[in-house]
């Protein structure tokens, strides 16, 4: 290296330029997810959407993750290609899949625009639109999850041993952001239906800026490499992939006991906000409003907690102990939303911290776990795994809430839907305590401040 410049990554502003620039790339992604949660009622009244054809187009985000390992692959092409090549094509994915959900949705589609005769050539029971959105949903969540797995090797590659963990943090805060502010714009775009393309739109249309703020990025990364004087192939590792690899990750077992936790953790969650709206209503006498009102408080407090928590993790470490202290607190949020009639508000505020705590503490310390050059597969590998709890857990939450309410009555009881999330955070507590102890036995050091290794 050239010690009379300081590389890039040596210069502070720089690297809140480059979260900054990441961070926009993951706020549009979280957007797009998200965007479409208040849109149920119009899909439905504008496509015929059932709430199992809802269903459907939600949980097609996770199936080439799941299904396909796309997420591994996405991972370990990550590690082989590096970080511009895989970076444009995974975001790049994430914008087709947008784009293309939006002309499904878009009135020259529905009137015979290209693709629809073909769409309603086949599976009748499907419409044409409705099959439109699914492929773009798919390749959306192709693009998307492993766009997730780019960004956080990213911000190893230039905040490693420098505020990882408040970096990681603030990455989940942007994604939050994204989150909070879909369930805000969109309906106000879509206003009652009248303009519900606009506002599907509107969601593509950010997801291609996210394109444009990658492409920036790609231009920060490649001067990076050089002053490092090293080509292009600097973070990527020359050993030909073998399925080894993915073994050998799955035979650490501080690993897998976070891949574990990863799952269960987050199926006790995104799965649960699903839901949540329709739970606050019915349980407690809301409007949609208000119970929209009130689950969005929950991006809003992450969006705060988690940089915050990632600042004292960098600082003090204990992020095992955060973990546990974070799925224990899900399990009892869980416990009182199901048995008690505990005003939700507290709860809630709970919840935010568990879901600031856990995602704080677990995503910078894989740093711990595995070597640098295999940390796109570790993340990929982990966000399959995980997806294939985004996939399954809406459906078996639906089919529970079906099962303990015959006649779908206009407001269900959601006890044992909340009891069967109280299990699942049950065995992310188990796992994180399983961790604790792997760490304190191989002594990969996830206590210790992320700042010291
Ligand atoms: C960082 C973490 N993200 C994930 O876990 C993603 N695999 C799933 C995102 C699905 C919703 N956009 C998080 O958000 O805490």
């Amino acid at each position: 290296m050239n010690t009379l410049k300081k590389a890039l990554n040596e210069s502070a502003a720089m690297r809140w330029g480059v979260l900054l620039l990441v961070g926009f790339v993951l706020s549009v992604n979280y957007y797009f997810y998200d965007a479409f949660s208040t849109l149920k009622d119009l899909l439905r009244a504008e496509f015929d959407f059932t709430n199992k054809d809802y269903g459907l187009f939600v949980s097609f985000y996770s199936v080439p993750n799941t299904f396909l390992l796309m997420a591994v692959i996405g991972g370990v092409i990550l590690d082989k290609l590096g970080i511009r090549r895989t970076g444009f094509m995974f975001v790049f994915f994430m914008a087709i899949g947008a784009v293309l959900t939006a002309y499904g949705a878009s009135d020259y589609y529905g009137a015979g625009g290209i693709g629809y005769s073909f769409m309603s050539s086949f599976m009748p029971n499907y419409s044409p639109e409705l099959k439109m959105m699914l492929l773009g949903r798919f390749f959306f969540g192709l693009g998307a999850e492993t766009s997730i797995v780019v960004i956080s090797k990213i911000l190893v590659k230039w905040f490693k041993g420098k505020n990882l963990a408040l970096a990681f943090g603030l990455k989940v805060g942007f994604g939050r952001l994204g989150t909070f502010a879909a369930l805000n714009i969109s309906p106000a775009v879509a206003d009652k239906g009248a303009n519900l393309t606009g506002a599907i739109w509107l969601a593509a249309i950010l997801v291609c800026t996210g394109l444009l703020a990658f492409i920036v990025y790609m231009l920060l990364d490649a001067k990076l490499d050089k002053q490092l004087e090293k080509d292009s192939n600097e973070t990527v590792t020359s050993k030909p992939f073998s399925f080894r690899d993915i073994t050998g990750l799955l035979g650490n077992r501080a690993y897998l006991y976070i891949a574990l936790l990863c799952v269960t953790f987050y199926s006790a969650v995104f799965p649960f906000l699903a839901y949540a709206p329709d739970f606050f209503a019915d349980k407690f006498s809301l409007t949609s409003v208000e119970s929209g009102k009130l689950t969005s408080l929950l991006p809003l407090g992450t969006m705060f907690f988690t940089p915050l928590f990632g600042w004292l993790i960098d600082r003090k470490g204990k992020s095992a102990t955060a973990m546990i202290f974070g799925a224990s607190t899900l399990l009892a949020v869980h416990l009182v939303f199901a048995l008690t009639y505990f005003p939700p508000q507290a709860p809630i505020i709970l919840l935010g911290i568990a879901f600031s705590l856990v995602p704080a503490a677990m995503w910078p310390s894989m740093v711990k776990l595995v070597d640098d050059s295999q940390i796109g597969t570790a993340y990929g590998l982990m966000y399959s795994i995980q997806n294939l709890g985004l996939w399954g857990f809406p459906i078996i939450a639906g089919s529970i809430l079906d099962a303990t309410n015959p006649g779908n009555p206009e407001v269900s009881d959601y006890t044992a839907t909340i009891l069967m999330f109280a299990a699942v955070s049950l065995l992310g507590l188990i796992f994180a305590l399983l961790l604790k102890f792997e760490d304190k036995k191989k002594g990969f050091g996830v206590e210790l401040p992320l700042n010291k290794k």
